[in-house]
């Protein structure tokens, strides 16, 4: 576990200034990724060290069950604050986390959330002293392991098929339209833009 940060999202430089062919590559493995985690059969509980914006959240909501430790840590979609889009499967899944209207605002506003609000919104299950975070998983952790294995999974897989399958069919044109979108001039401009801000931020 990283101090600080669980997640600092996706790597911008794996999109920025890349040839087709590789931002195809990489989304393809981000859908995996995804797609592995979310329907895995095992319970998956994420212990959120610290910062988990955008992709980290992603992650994060792709777990069964989240732990996030209390600090001055954000968690939340924003992409929009990139001047980018998250596409639909990262809306379904915080749809699925946090309900349609949360989502909406949430989304458009590229809401970073503290540890309480994201706790209050149910963004995150639990909040704990960061020294605690992966004791109060292990925890939680014990609670699904006592329920019959075949019953939680075929569960997990009622409420989240619907999901899994409908990515599972569009993961062609889902590439190409991640692919054709971050190689816009204009999208190009705005990531260099954050990346620079980034690192202006460090100095
Ligand atoms: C259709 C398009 C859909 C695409 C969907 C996109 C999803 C994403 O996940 S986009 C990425 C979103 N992530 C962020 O906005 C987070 C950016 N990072 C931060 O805000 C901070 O780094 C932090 C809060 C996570 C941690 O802060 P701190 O400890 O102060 O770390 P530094 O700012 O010093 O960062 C160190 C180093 O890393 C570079 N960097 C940080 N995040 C990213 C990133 N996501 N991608 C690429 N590079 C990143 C940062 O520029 C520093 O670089 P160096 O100066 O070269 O060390």
């Amino acid at each position: 576990m990283v101090p600080n940060i669980f997640s600092a999202g996706l790597d911008i430089t794996e999109f920025y200034q890349k040839k087709p062919e590789e931002t195809d590559a990489f989304w393809r493995t981000l859908q995996d990724v995804f797609l592995r985690l979310y329907g895995s059969k095992l319970v998956t509980i994420a212990a959120i060290s610290g910062h988990s914006p955008a992709g980290g959240c992603l992650l994060a909501m792709a777990c069964d069950y989240r732990v996030m430790a209390t600090g001055k840590y954000t968690i939340g979609l924003n992409e929009t604050l990139l001047g980018i889009i998250a596409p639909f499967w990262f809306i379904e899944t915080m749809k699925n986390t946090i309900g349609h209207r949360e989502t909406e605002k949430s989304l458009q506003l590229g809401k970073l959330y503290s540890p309480e609000q994201a706790e209050n919104i149910g963004l995150v299950d639990q909040i704990c002293p960061p020294d605690d975070v992966l004791g109060c998983a292990r925890k939680e952790m014990v609670k699904w392991l006592k329920i019959p294995d075949h019953a939680r999974i075929l569960t997990k897989q009622l409420m989240r098929n619907e999901l899994i399958n409908n990515l599972s069919s569009k993961r062609k044109e889902d590439i190409y339209n991640f692919t054709s979108f971050v190689q816009k001039d204009s999208i190009q401009r705005s990531l260099g833009l954050y990346l620079e801000s980034l690192k202006k931020k460090k100095s």
